[in-house]
């Protein structure tokens, strides 16, 4: 399976090769799959990220049969007792929020968590997510994606690596 990858400058001299899974099925369906064969046994609870990584968390649920927990990127009013971090995520250059509702905490403590996001760059998200789930008493025992960016990261179990143009 191939895509070609348009190169966007997301920030003055930084340019990356997007990859948006949104809508494309084969590919969510194919990385879902791949990845759930790399997940460890032992996880108990899948956490992701909203939007893009949304629909290759629920094919890594199907078929690890692990539940999966979104965090939002802004707090409702039907969130009970919500858990936020800001966080500076490379595609967007502002800060944004992270946002657990109250009601998923329970989901998450005591429990061995693996976050799942499309694309690892930077790793801002990745720090404000596993803050997110430490606070609130869960253990990160694996993160995978689609692909890692730019440097190195041995901890993230990845299908690819992109290169970040600066
Ligand atoms: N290359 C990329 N494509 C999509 N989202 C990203 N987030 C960080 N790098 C990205």
């Amino acid at each position: 399976m191939t895509r070609d990858l348009p190169i966007v400058e997301v920030a003055p001299g930084v340019s990356v090769a997007l990859f948006n899974m949104l809508g494309d099925t084969d590919v969510t369906e194919a990385a879902g799959i791949e990845l759930a064969r790399l997940l460890p046994a032992d996880i108990d609870v899948l956490v992701t990220p909203e939007v893009k990584a949304l629909s290759l968390a629920h094919v890594l649920s199907r078929e690890s049969r692990r539940p999966y927990i979104v965090i939002r990127k802004t707090q409702k009013p039907y969130m009970i007792d919500p858990v936020a971090r800001e966080v500076v995520s490379i595609t967007t250059g502002k800060p944004q929020l992270l946002v657990l509702d109250g009601l998923d905490v329970s989901k998450i403590r005591g429990k061995k968590v693996a976050i799942v996001d499309d694309v690892v760059s930077s790793g801002g998200t990745l720090a404000s997510l596993r803050q997110i789930i430490e606070e609130v008493g869960g253990e990160v025992a694996a993160v995978v994606a689609v692909f890692t960016e730019g440097q190195e990261r041995p901890e993230v179990t990845a299908l690819g690596h992109l290169p970040l143009f600066t």
